[in-house]
């Protein structure tokens, strides 16, 4: 049982350089009646953030502000949040925790700490927040000329930047759409448009120099039912119950788990949300969605030609491939502008034993069965801006074979969780 004096806590994500560390100071200098303790994520061994933040409030690094530094706390320093977290709690008194993430950090695992591990004794989830950078997003997706830059990881790997900048969107509460004063009207409207389709429900404010109302960025908004774009359009494709045919989105059920990188499927929850996925968007600035659905394999060279080069009009791709050759295993693919790839999943359901098959049959009772292929199938959702459907469907058709045929390939991953990149941003010099 959560103690009912459980503290909120609101994770404010966003690329590097959104506003996080600037709305962080605006939100401290305005805090009102909040008592308000604040953890800063610093990819560098310098907290530089940390200090600016205390430079600017009357806290401290120590008093009033804990740093974690020298890596990301979505991943290797998810231990260390977790007791940094537990051990605010039990030594200062304080009635909201913000936790600003590093610019590198996936949103959906940092929250997830709050509910699964000691933390979640102590906390509840208020809201995740991410700024965007209304200039950067919009010359990545709506300028039409991709800006190619990449996120270098703690590691030293590197991670396309419009991955994160699609994953951020996709699993916030609340997008605060900063540098107002660096897009035009139009712009901005386009950029909303995006967002929504990309996370339909998300409650969005303009800001510059991020002076947010303070009550409502501390708000208790949180919901992890909400639905994500991508996946709203393909259950809502599925409700249809038509498993050949493309069709376009309208309205749509979505269960919106937040999705993981490279994380595999899950065969379609669905709830009573029905929410609008681009209706709005479509009707003003062309943003729409399409599913594209096949009982069949994609050849592997065709696949890797289409997919891994898809117009600049698609801003989110992301789905199931059933790749000829390698007929069990049951790939996933995510596009994000300029990036694209495909992970190898678990094996099919219809590729296990049979009376493993039947349980999970049994469990998953909504899971759409062909007589012939069970689960397999090539089933790829496109949101994007002006795309045209007719030509990418019948380029993905050219390369459809006929299951069961032996073709030559092996480039495929095999082993559960790696990866196959399509198309990589080039790294910006
Ligand atoms: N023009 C403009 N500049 C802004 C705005 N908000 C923030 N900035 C500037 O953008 C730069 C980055 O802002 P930060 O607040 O440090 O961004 P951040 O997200 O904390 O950055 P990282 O900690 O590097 O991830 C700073 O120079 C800010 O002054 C805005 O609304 N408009």
């Amino acid at each position: 049982m959560k103690p009912r004096e459980a503290i909120p806590v609101t994770v404010l994500g966003g690329s590097l350089g959104a506003g996080k560390t600037t709305l962080l100071n605006h939100l401290l200098t305005n805090a009102g009646d909040h008592d308000i303790a604040v953890l800063v994520n610093d990819m560098g061994s310098v907290n530089v953030d940390a200090e600016l933040v205390a430079d600017e409030s009357e806290l401290t690094v120590g008093g009033g502000v804990t740093e974690l530094s020298n890596g990301c706390i979505c991943c290797e320093l998810q231990d260390d949040l977790e007791t940094a977290v537990v051990r605010l709690a039990q030594e200062r008194s304080f009635d909201h925790l913000v936790v600003e993430a590093s610019g590198v950090s996936r949103p959906g695992p940092v929250a997830r700490l709050f509910v699964t591990s000691r933390a979640a004794a102590r906390y509840d989830v208020a809201g995740l927040v991410t700024v965007v950078d209304a200039r950067l997003f919009a010359d990545t997706f709506v300028g039409g000329d991709p800006e190619r830059t990449v996120a270098e990881d703690s590691d030293g790997t590197v991670q396309p930047l419009s991955d994160l900048l699609v994953e951020q969107v996709e699993s916030a509460d609340l997008v605060v759409l900063n540098k107002r004063d660096l897009v035009t009207d139009d712009e901005v409207r386009e950029v909303r448009d995006v967002v929504e389709a990309l996370r339909p429900s998300v409650d969005v404010v303009e800001t510059t120099h991020g002076t947010v109302d303070v009550d409502h960025l501390l708000s208790d908004v949180h919901d992890p039912d909400a639905p994500v774009g991508w996946r709203a359009a393909l259950e809502h494709e599925s409700d249809d119950g038509d498993a050949a045919e493309v069709d376009g989105s309208g309205h749509d059920h979505g269960d919106g788990h937040g999705h993981d990188h490279g994380n595999h499927d899950d065969h379609g929850n669905h709830d009573d949300h029905d929410h609008s996925v681009v209706s709005h968007a479509e009707a003003t600035y062309g943003v729409t969605s399409f599913v594209y659905r096949r009982r069949a394999p994609l050849d592997p060279d065709g696949a890797k030609a289409v997919l891994g080069d898809l117009p600049d009009s698609v801003v989110r791709a992301k789905g199931s491939l059933w790749i000829a050759g390698a007929e069990d295993v049951h790939y996933t693919y995510s596009q994000a502008g300029p990036s694209a790839y495909v992970t190898a999943g678990g094996p099919w359901i219809a590729s296990l034993p049979e009376f493993e098959q039947d349980t999970y049959r049994r469990n998953h009772p909504e899971i759409d069965w062909h007589e012939e292929y069970g689960d397999k199938r090539t089933e790829l959702v496109f949101i994007g801006r002006g795309m045209d459907e007719a030509a990418l469907v019948e380029a993905l058709d050219q390369h459809i074979r006929e299951p069961g045929v032996s073709v030559d390939d092996g480039q495929y991953p095999v082993e559960a969780g790696s990866e196959l990149a399509l198309a990589e941003p080039e790294v910006e010099s």
